[in-house]
């Protein structure tokens, strides 16, 4: 498989196949809202967007980064949100970075966003649809956010090398300077859990597929075939 690693900024064109990396914490929380029972996330071109939508749809769960703002329902946590029933519920999500990340590939064929939680399915996922060339979107810092450059690493290896050992790359995500900041009380809307809940390794079974419908792009789960199914590992 080809692999790319690009920051947002460095996507000059669509590419097929996009696997958009928050790690701390867009798609962390992402997972977290599905395993709590939400249908679908919205990803918000931007906060009035989000808001929008929610004046729209008073029964949407808005969720954004940073501190609790009025009109928003949650905060980008998910020590916060696994307490949080969300059942049938769509959820609105605009983060600094992740969602970002995803809107700026919403052109692509087949777009994945990936954390450490879902890596797995993820790498599962582009297994099964025999994915040749891959770009992965290193959402945070410009691109060189550690966290997600080696998750994103981990899961292109992981694609196609079955033996690929974690700890290494589990190991930078947690020396991040992100890591870090949400330790140290710096970035806020934070619950102490949160980053050995955003470096939980396959914590979810499902990848999570985000595609254009009706002009919005949504994220929902996907089933990926069992291992027992899958012939290539
Ligand atoms: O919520 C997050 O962790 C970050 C924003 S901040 O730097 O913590 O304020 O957003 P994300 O898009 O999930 O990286
Ligand atoms: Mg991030």
């Amino acid at each position: 498989m080809d692999a790319r690693f690009l920051g947002i900024d460095e996507l000059v064109e669509a590419p097929s196949v996009a696997v958009v990396v928050d790690v701390m914490r867009a798609f962390t929380v992402a997972a977290w809202a599905f395993a709590q029972g939400a249908e679908k996330i919205v990803l918000a071109e931007s906060l009035d967007a989000a808001l929008a939508l929610k004046a729209r749809h008073p029964d949407w769960v808005a969720l954004k980064d940073g501190p609790p703002a009025p009109g928003f329902d949650a905060v980008n946590s998910p020590g916060l949100l696994r307490s949080v029933d969300l059942g049938g519920r769509t959820v609105v999500q605009k983060t600094t970075a992740g969602t970002v990340g995803a809107l700026a590939v919403k052109e692509a064929s087949l777009v994945l966003c990936a954390g450490f939680v879902v890596a797995e399915a993820t790498a599962r996922l582009l297994r099964t649809r025999e994915c040749d060339s891959v770009t992965f979107v290193v959402t945070g810092e410009g691109g060189r956010a550690e966290e997600d450059l080696a998750c994103a690493q981990y899961i292109a290896r992981r694609a196609t090398e079955s033996g690929t050992d974690a700890a290494e790359f589990l190991r930078r995500a947690a020396e991040s300077r992100a890591a870090a900041e949400l330790a140290e009380g710096v970035r806020q809307g934070v619950h102490p859990d949160d980053v050995a809940l955003c470096l939980e390794l396959d914590r979810f079974s499902f990848a999570m597929v985000a595609a254009l419908e009706d002009s919005l792009m949504i994220l929902r789960p996907c089933a990926v075939p069992s291992p027992a199914a899958d012939a290539s590992i």
